[in-house]
């Protein structure tokens, strides 16, 4: 396809339209689905998000600088919109928080509904996002972990998310027991864990990890964050193995960081001595990113975006590279070539 042709579709008509496809009519057409990058790391630079913290009160006190970014990665060719609900659970909040008294009611309220507005701009879906909770660590309870994330849902489908994704689980376990929640909703389930090639936390291998996630509901499964796109690629291969021994059927998701760790240590970033405020000089490129796009293209992964060190322009370096795919191009690309 010639990537220079002007869109099939107006996006903005099928948005206003508000006939934008769901997210598993898209997968299951086949369609590659562009996600959006790091939130938390970006905001952090800007001034947003306390490191170490790592919470989202931002979406609160400074809507306009979560809405920005919203719409860079919609811009840059993101067709969802992830909420900025990172570890926005009251414990959290309580245990590592800087807000005092801002709510995780509060944060996810105002988080769904910047989401919505910016999505609503072009074709992007919005995605409500739940990650691993401290009780797991602490407690180990199934109950208290569930009834977290079911406060977290309750919100999500409240404000009309059009899926669910339980992100950044070190343990499987713990991500089975929050898609057993979500998926109640009724909502498709995305699910990634934060591992290497070597297994979760637990050491349950990513074949298992896969099983055990699409067994718990999850329709599409993958990785996310800790490692860059070559480690996380390679564990996403074998998840893929791992459901095709099973005999399981899922779609596969990959939002990898946007740092080189050839380490691909077990741990992943947040143990390299760069982190969190030297790892510039592991950015990738934009011609990483073309490479990292058209590799997992190639390996049948259909859900492609970036985790944390994603800004937006590796974003649009994605969309651009699987543009003749997807048979789009990016408004940021449109208006630029149409200036120049
Ligand atoms: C530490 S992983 C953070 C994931 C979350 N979706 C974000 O981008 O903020
Ligand atoms: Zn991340």
């Amino acid at each position: 396809a010639d990537i220079t042709e002007e869109p099939r579709v107006s996006l903005k008509a099928m948005a206003l339209a508000g006939r934008k496809k769901g997210l598993l009519q898209r997968l299951d057409a086949g369609e590659v689905v562009i996600g959006d990058g790091g939130y938390v790391i970006a905001l952090e630079r800007r001034g947003y998000v306390k490191a170490g913290h790592w919470t989202t009160e931002a979406a609160v006190e400074h809507p306009e600088a979560v809405r920005q970014l919203h719409r860079e990665f919609l811009r840059a060719g993101a067709n969802v919109l992830q909420s900025f609900t990172f570890y926005s659970s009251d414990e959290k909040l309580k245990i590592g928080g800087s807000a005092g008294n801002i709510t995780s009611q509060q944060i996810n309220e105002a988080a769904c509904d910047i989401a919505r507005e910016i999505a609503n701009e072009g074709d992007a879906l919005v995605a409500g996002c739940v990650s691993q909770t401290p009780a797991y660590a602490i407690t180990k309870s199934e109950s208290e972990v569930k009834a977290i994330i079911k406060k977290q849902l309750d919100v999500f489908v409240a404000k009309g998310v059009d899926f669910l994704i339980a992100e950044f689980f070190r343990h499987v376990e713990e991500a089975a027991w929050a898609v057993e929640v979500l998926q109640s909703s009724g909502k498709p389930v995305a699910a990634t864990l934060c591992m290497s090639p070597e297994g979760d936390k637990h050491g349950v291998s990513p074949g298992d990890c896969a099983v055990r996630l699409v067994k718990a509901g999850a329709k599409i499964v993958g990785i996310n964050c800790h490692l860059d796109p070559t480690c996380a690629l390679k564990t996403v291969k074998l998840m893929k193995e791992g459901l095709e021994a099973a005999n399981l059927k899922a779609h596969l998701m990959v939002q990898p960081l946007g740092f080189h760790t050839p380490e691909c240590n077990r741990e992943g970033y947040c143990v390299l001595p760069e982190f969190p405020f030297a790892l510039e000089s592991r950015a990738m490129t934009r011609w990483d990113m073309q490479k990292y796009a058209r590799e997992a293209y190639n390996m049948g992964i259909r859900y492609i975006g970036g985790c944390c060190g994603f800004e937006p322009y590796h974003i649009r370096a994605l969309a651009e590279e699987l543009a003749p795919e997807r048979g789009l191009l990016t408004p940021s690309f449109r208006e630029a070539r149409a200036l120049g």
